[in-house]
């Protein structure tokens, strides 16, 4: 069996067992304090179990925001350009080591290699982003009577923990990490003690490329875990990824010390098909829009609507594209899905296909199990992607987020309608239109309630451009310029150069 050494070459679906320690603080990898509790921690394609997890304990959490304190001292009073030389030769290293990082991504996640690799370049491209704004976070000098002045002082908030997701686990940490260290901020990051493998890489490059030991250090553990992190007085703030009710809780744990929090959560998202729309684009954006990471995506438009007079072409094409989607080893160039998360989630989201044919959808193709030809991925956790006719609105496919590959298509006929449809959904994360109707687009764009609108594309997330929700999926931003509020308090210094004006 090969380790997960980044160095062994060759790594195969079904051969690596990790046993490295995965807590990473102090500047180096930290061994589990006792090995109770532990997790199986599974490798999607093949069923096998990659490693244990074990979760950090009160002492152990403790420790590693001490270590993070200890590097904020010194990273928050680095000038900016010295934060960004540092954070620029990090985004290098993690280019240099892209293929390594997305392999292992893969045989943790399930994802295929194709869309792990573009998530480890997001990731690299978020750093290298955030390194350039290090250097630019300045305040405001403002003008007083008889010559006083003062001045605005952009500040770091301290230790700030990231809690990830399952699917997205590098990426997440990298989105969390660089605004915050760019900021001059330290990290404590929790995986999802089912991905607990590749942020502990991130600590390490972020070692290497020089910053104070301590700066960004990964705890490992569930819920225990998060919530002894997000009960801790040494935390300034907790940027969090995951679903509405952990995030729910997330905010009232925060609260309690009056901590700043960021909710990225989920989301149920319209795509409106207009009949005027370039339909081959329109099918490939809804394919973009459902079946990216075994549909396990935040922000995938998974209620298409379509107008009623294109709804034969648009099903025969977005169908017949769907059947040849290869499904299979995550690991081969040629793979465009690979398994879910877990055994768990496989079942749940078949159980919402099953749900749907129960309440009147017909499916026009996958929703099953998928067993590949190849021995080893028999126990893996695969299914054919699905695509759901018949819907209405109240069905439970098209209410709830369901987290795999099933698109629910539904018919419309004018864009009021779809309008208010579409915004009759207590999330807000995502949406998006094709049309070749330039007002269209954007008053439909105007008018959906959402953090983000594709227009004639999906699931286009260039780090330059914010993310995040509206209504219950979540507050705060990722990417783009405006996080960097998020990650600072701005302080205000009155200067008075002349005599103190007492009334006393
Ligand atoms: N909006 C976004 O940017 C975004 C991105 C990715 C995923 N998501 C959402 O995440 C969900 C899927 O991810 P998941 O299944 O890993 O979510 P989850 O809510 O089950 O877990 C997310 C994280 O929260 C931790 N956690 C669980 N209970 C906790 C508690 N009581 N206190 C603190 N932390 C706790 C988990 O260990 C994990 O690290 C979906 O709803 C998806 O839409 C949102
Ligand atoms: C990179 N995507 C596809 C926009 C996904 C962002 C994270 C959501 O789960």
């Amino acid at each position: 069996m090969e380790q997960s050494n980044l160095d062994l070459p060759g790594t195969a679906t079904g051969t690596m067992v990790v046993t490295e320690p995965l807590n990473f603080w102090g500047g180096q990898r930290v061994k589990p304090r006792q090995q109770a509790n532990a997790e199986p921690v599974f490798e999607p394609a093949t069923g096998r179990v990659l490693c244990q997890m074990f979760p950090c304990g009160s002492e152990e959490v403790d420790e590693a925001i001490k270590s993070a304190h200890s590097a904020y001292l010194k990273w928050s009073k680095m000038a900016g350009m010295e934060r960004a030389r540092i954070m620029l030769e990090a985004a290098r290293i993690i280019r240099e080591k892209r293929d390594k990082i997305a392999k292992l991504e893969v045989i943790n996640n399930g994802k295929s290699i194709t869309e792990a690799v573009v998530d480890i370049d997001v990731a690299w491209q978020c750093i290298e982003y955030y390194a350039g704004m290090a250097a630019t976070l300045a305040g405001q000098h403002v003008q007083l009577p008889g010559g006083a002045f003062a001045y605005t002082r952009r500040e770091a908030l301290g230790v700030c923990v990231g809690i990830g997701a399952f699917n997205y686990p590098f990426q997440i940490a990298a989105w969390k990490s660089a605004p915050a260290l760019a900021c001059g901020n330290a990290m404590v990051f929790k995986p999802s003690p089912m991905t607990p493998v590749t942020a502990v890489l991130l600590a390490e490059i972020y070692k290497e490329a020089g910053v104070p030991e301590g700066l960004f250090c990964v705890v490992q553990g569930g819920a225990d875990t998060g919530s002894l992190l997000c009960h801790h007085p040494g935390v300034a703030k907790v940027s969090f990824t995951g679903s509405v009710p952990t995030g729910k809780k997330v905010m009232e744990m925060s609260a309690k010390s009056v901590k700043h929090v960021t909710l990225e959560l989920g989301g149920k998202s319209p795509l409106l098909i207009f009949k005027d729309c370039e339909l081959e684009n329109a099918v490939k954006g809804a394919l973009m829009a459902n079946f990216l990471t075994q549909g396990q995506v935040c922000c995938n438009g998974t209620r298409v609507y379509v107008q009623r007079e294109i709804m034969p072409q648009f099903l025969e094409e977005v169908v017949k594209r769907t059947k040849v989607i290869p499904v299979g080893d995550p690991l081969l160039d040629d793979t465009r899905m690979g398994a879910l998360i877990s055994k768990p989630q496989l079942d749940k989201v078949l159980a919402y296909v099953n749900q749907a044919k129960k309440e009147g959808a017909r499916v026009l193709c996958g929703g099953d199990p998928f067993v590949p030809s190849d021995p080893k991925l028999k126990g893996g956790y695969f299914m054919s992607p699905c695509v759901l006719d018949n819907c209405r609105d109240d069905m439970t496919c098209v209410k709830e987020e369901i987290f795999g590959p099933v698109m629910s298509v539904l018919p419309f006929d004018t864009e009021e309608e779809v309008i208010q449809r579409a915004n009759n959904s207590p999330f807000g994360l995502a949406s998006g239109v094709f049309t070749r109707d330039i007002s269209r687009a954007h008053r439909v764009a105007e008018n959906l309630q959402a953090g983000t609108c594709f227009i004639n594309n999906y699931n286009i997330s260039p780090v330059e451009v914010p993310f995040g929700g509206y209504k219950m999926s979540g507050f705060g931003r990722e990417n783009g310029q405006v996080t960097i509020e998020y990650y600072s308090q701005l302080k205000t210094v009155v200067v008075e150069m002349g005599d103190v004006d007492s009334l006393f």
